[in-house]
């Protein structure tokens, strides 16, 4: 369990966090999302006591980090995996750590199976990509069987592979009950990890959510073909629908672009099934019918606008 709790952080003139409160449970990934620059870095930080809080506390199964017994053993963490450098190879690198959490080889083995990096365990660390130093720092942080697991973009640098590699990795750590905190400035990745949303911009909270909760907020529409688009927006706006017609402007996700005679309707008020019913009870044909929904990432740059 993460709590943050009302925690401000100044440096110098900049407030990178101001006042904020949210929690990581056990058994979930929690994202932990905001735009560049928006306090996520800094936050968690803070909550591994790399910085002090100004104000307010951040606690790790309920003590700050000083204060962990165990600490290889309870929160792992990954924050900037370029730091990593040099000429030893990953497992010198992970076995030099284990020693000195006092952990075994084995474990060393295992967490290089995990990241997918076994191959590479002898090559030296300089000569790694950034996608490889992630799978390191994301290897170490798992090193002593954490309980709580913190990592700030692991996404970045990673191959579509190991981005679901991570993914899954995740998945499966929160289902073991472990808690698991994100960070990232892409809404949609995001939301394909994470079961809560924890939102923030110029280190304020915005939202603390959960993706379907966020994407049943912002309504969608529906997008309708129509030879007889006229009578059937007629048709519709009499069933209480709203309807525009000036669908040029928009990036449409199409089936088709309209062809002669047809005509496309962007009709809110009414589901795509209602709209269906009632074309065929007035006798307009319909070619296309398409429910559209705000896109998150649409729903996360209006939040942190
Ligand atoms: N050590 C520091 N000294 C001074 N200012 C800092 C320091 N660390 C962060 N900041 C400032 O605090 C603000 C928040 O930065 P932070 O790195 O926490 O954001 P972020 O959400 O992690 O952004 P990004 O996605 O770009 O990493 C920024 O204005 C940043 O310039």
């Amino acid at each position: 369990m993460i709590e943050v709790l009302d925690l401000t952080k100044v440096y110098g003139s900049t407030r990178a966090v101001s006042g904020l409160s949210f929690h990581a449970e056990p058994g979930q990934v929690t994202g932990f999302l905001g735009p560049n620059g928006a306090g996520k870095s800094t936050t968690m930080r803070v909550i591994l006591g790399l910085h002090a809080p100004t104000s307010g506390r951040a606690l790790i199964n309920g003590v700050a980090k000083r204060d962990l017994r165990h600490p290889m053993r309870e929160v792992g963490a990954m924050l900037d995996a370029t730091e990593v450098q040099g000429g030893r190879s990953a497992f010198d690198h992970l076995q030099a750590l284990a020693h000195a959490g006092g952990l075994s080889s084995r474990r060393v083995v295992h967490v290089l199976e995990e990241v997918g990096l076994t191959g590479a365990a002898r090559k030296r660390i300089a000569g790694f990509s950034q996608g490889m130093r992630q799978r390191l720092g994301i290897a170490a942080a798992l090193l002593g069987d954490p309980g709580v697991l913190i990592l700030d973009e692991p996404v970045n640098g990673l191959d579509p592979d190991g981005i679901r590699r991570l993914r899954a990795l995740l998945r499966s750590l929160a289902a073991e009950g472990r808690t698991v905190l994100l960070s990232s400035h892409l809404m949609t990745e995001i939301s394909l990890t994470a079961d809560k949303l924890v939102i923030i911009s110029h280190g304020r909270l915005i939202e603390d959510t959960t993706v379907a909760q966020l994407q049943a907020r912002f309504v969608g529409d529906v997008l309708v073909r129509s030879p007889h688009a006229t009578r059937l927006a007629g048709v519709l706006e009499a069933a209480g629908a709203t309807v525009r017609r000036d669908t040029a402007a928009e990036t449409i996700p199409r089936s088709a672009a309209p062809s002669a005679g047809e005509e496309e309707l962007l009709v809110t008020g009414l589901s795509a099934a209602a709209i269906g019913d009632a074309a065929l009870a007035s006798g307009c044909a319909v070619h296309e019918l398409t429910p559209r929904r705000a896109s998150l990432e649409e729903s996360f740059l209006e939040l942190t606008r």
